[in-house]
């Protein structure tokens, strides 16, 4: 964007505030991925930087403060509002002033250590307002001068004495969460599973200033759902049924249910092979039984859906995946590959074995009804437009390759093609045709069975889709089907190959990347990952181990990078807010260093910075 400039003088002053820019440290980026709605744990990291906080503490004060002061010092700064009611009420009069004044003491020694490698227009980005005057002084000046120290010591006793200190110390931790981080990438998969996607999206339009999202199967789902595609938003409300997370479509979406809870009470009844995944507390009996007939209502009409875009799209090769029709006569068996496997508690009541993928009458009602909804709902286009405009298929940044999922190869490494309209696209070509589809379908929804719409559903679920990178997703045999082997999903070829580091250079090319640079996936859950750095650590699988369906050791990974090198967290399993207040517990368990830069990397090292030169160079011209 080219700024217009009144004097000369202002130019100069433009390329002497650019060029000193260049030699701060690089800022800390934060990967994070698999949020899946889990609001409160996305909050619990990154109200603790990713780690940096208890990182940066601990530098400050070993030595200064015993380990559990600076643990609660660390919670201080994660949830001040909750921690502050916690400790107040319990101390008096000189008790109480001495404890507020080194509080905020030691809160302003944190913050102008995470403060110290940016420019002040950004640290003052990030401090209230309100105390903006204060902040200023205590964060910039000296306060070993002795000339001043009274100056300084006056003016947080006042705040004490006010009775500001509370809204004070506030304002610090906030700034300080702010200043951990400099940039965050979701790396996909922040809908699906969990009660508050929405909150992710609310909290970085009102807070952060630097973040982008790399698009997961799961969120195409819902990207797919508000451009009007059938078959995606049939398995979203299939997922939201299984996790008794309807309640975010209805009450943040205004999506009515009516007529599917109708239609699904009516035709089916409860089973036990679709009891719910996860039971949020105070769920009634009644509200679980809804669930699970709306969890079969919405799976029928799935598998009739994607039966029938299998058939209008033998580009998919999905064949395969046509099972409706595999049923006996009596829809107790079923014959996949020649194998006969008996049906434990079908729910076919609605399938016409002369012609088993057509929808019924009552089944269209409730799908044109809904459809219509999703495409019309203003807060879902709002966020899925919050999606498209800050992410993608994948990103390319400071040398590093982001993406969820794989790029799909064959056994030997070699990049697998889809063939659409006779053009085969693979690699980077693919990502980006998929973008583009995913971003064209939004911008012109239809309700329509329409290409856009069904290639969608095969970013979800397709045999080659980049970002589901297996070679079926058997949901089918998982409700019916009491057999691994049928259960059985194979990863691409991509996830064993992901170990080589040939292999990730070549992905890296691919991306016309320098092989310096690193792949940093989400997708892969950290249970099932045995490692999650490979090919010599130029491969990084974080999975935050966000959805509630998963219990594990760990609590999963992220990654943090900045002017030191790169470095993987692993977290602490985390139930829930109140407890980590209660147990004053911090994120990390774990850390493990990927990457070591011998000398400190600048913003001159950074995407940032060729933007910066790119800038200076404009700049001169003006000057000549
Ligand atoms: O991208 P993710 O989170 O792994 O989800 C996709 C996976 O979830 C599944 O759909 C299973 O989901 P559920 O655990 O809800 O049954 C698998 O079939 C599929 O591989
Ligand atoms: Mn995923």
């Amino acid at each position: 964007m080219e700024e217009k400039f009144t004097d000369i003088n202002e130019v100069k002053t433009k390329i002497i505030n650019l060029a000193a820019t260049l030699n701060l440290p690089k800022g800390t980026e934060a990967f994070i991925s698999d949020v899946h709605g889990n609001y409160d744990k996305y909050l619990n990291i990154i109200r603790s930087g990713a780690g940096n906080i208890s990182r940066k503490v601990g530098e400050l004060f070993n030595g200064r403060l015993t380990v559990p002061n600076q643990q609660k010092l660390v919670c201080l700064i994660y949830y001040p509002e909750d921690i502050l009611k916690k400790i107040t009420p319990d101390l008096k009069g000189n008790d109480l002033e001495q404890w507020y004044m080194d509080t905020t003491n030691q809160m302003i020694e944190v913050l102008r250590y995470v403060a110290e490698k940016y420019p002040q227009n950004i640290i003052d980005q990030s401090l209230d307002t309100k105390f903006l005057d204060i902040s200023e002084e205590l964060v910039f000046g000296d306060l070993r001068a002795e000339d001043k120290r009274q100056y300084y010591r006056e003016m947080v006793k006042q705040l004490v004495k006010l009775g500001l200190a509370d809204e004070f110390i506030i304002s610090l931790c906030h700034a300080i969460q702010k200043l951990a981080i400099e940039r965050i990438h979701i790396v996909g998969d922040l809908y699906d599973r969990g009660p508050h996607p929405d909150k992710v999206i609310d909290h970085l339009t009102e807070t952060w200033q630097n973040f982008d999202f790399e698009w997961g199967n799961h969120d195409v789902l819902w990207l797919g759902s508000m451009a009007g595609s059938k078959l995606c938003m049939m398995n979203l409300i299939r997922i939201s049924a299984r996790y008794h997370n309807l309640k975010l479509l209805e009450d943040v979406y205004g999506i009515d249910l009516t007529s599917m809870v109708k239609f699904a009470t009516n035709r089916y009844m409860p089973l036990p092979n679709f009891e719910p995944k996860v039971a949020w507390a105070g769920m009634t009996d009644e509200e679980k039984n809804v669930d699970n007939c709306i969890q079969q209502a919405a799976a029928i009409i799935q598998f009739k859906l994607e039966g029938q875009a299998i058939k209008r799209r033998p580009e998919f090769e999905m064949d395969d995946r046509l099972l409706l029709d595999k049923l006996s006569l009596d829809k107790r068996t079923i014959t996949i590959d020649g194998k006969d496997y008996p049906i434990e508690n079908g729910c076919f009541q609605t399938v016409n074995p002369a012609s088993p993928y057509q929808i019924t009458n009552s089944e269209r009602v409730v799908l044109i009804d809904l459809i219509n909804q999703f495409i019309q709902s203003n807060k879902l286009n709002e966020d899925m437009w919050f999606l498209a405009d800050n992410g993608g298929m994948y990103l390319e940044h400071n040398d590093n390759l982001l993406f969820h999922g794989c790029i799909p190869v064959d056994q030997k490494g070699n990049l697998s093609s889809i063939a659409i309209d006779g053009k085969a696209y693979a690699g980077k070509e693919l990502l980006d045709y998929s973008e583009y589809i995913v971003k064209d379908a939004m911008r012109h929804p239809t309700t329509a069975d329409c290409f856009n719409s069904d290639f969608i559903w095969y970013l979800w679920e397709g045999k080659k889709s980049p970002l589901f990178g297996k070679d079926k997703m058997t949901t089918f045999e998982h409700y019916f089907i009491n057999d691994k082997e049928a259960q059985r999903e194979t990863p691409n070829p991509f996830f064993d190959l992901c170990d080589e580091e040939w292999f990730a250079n070549r992905i890296l090319r691919e991306f016309e990347l320098s092989t310096r640079g690193h792949i940093v996936n989400g997708h892969t859950p950290a249970d099932e990952n045995a490692n999650p750095v490979m090919a010599d650590k130029k491969v990084i699988v974080v999975n935050g181990m966000f959805d509630a369906k998963r219990s594990s050791k760990i609590g999963g990974h992220t990654l943090l990078y900045d002017s030191y090198g790169m470095r993987l967290e692993t977290l602490k399993p985390f139930a829930n807010k109140n407890k980590s207040i209660a147990e004053m517990s911090d994120v990390v368990m774990d850390k493990e260093i990927v990457e070591h830069s011998s000398e400190r990397r600048t913003i001159k090292d950074t995407d940032y910075g060729k933007s910066i030169q790119k800038q200076i160079k404009y700049l001169r011209k003006f000057i000549k």
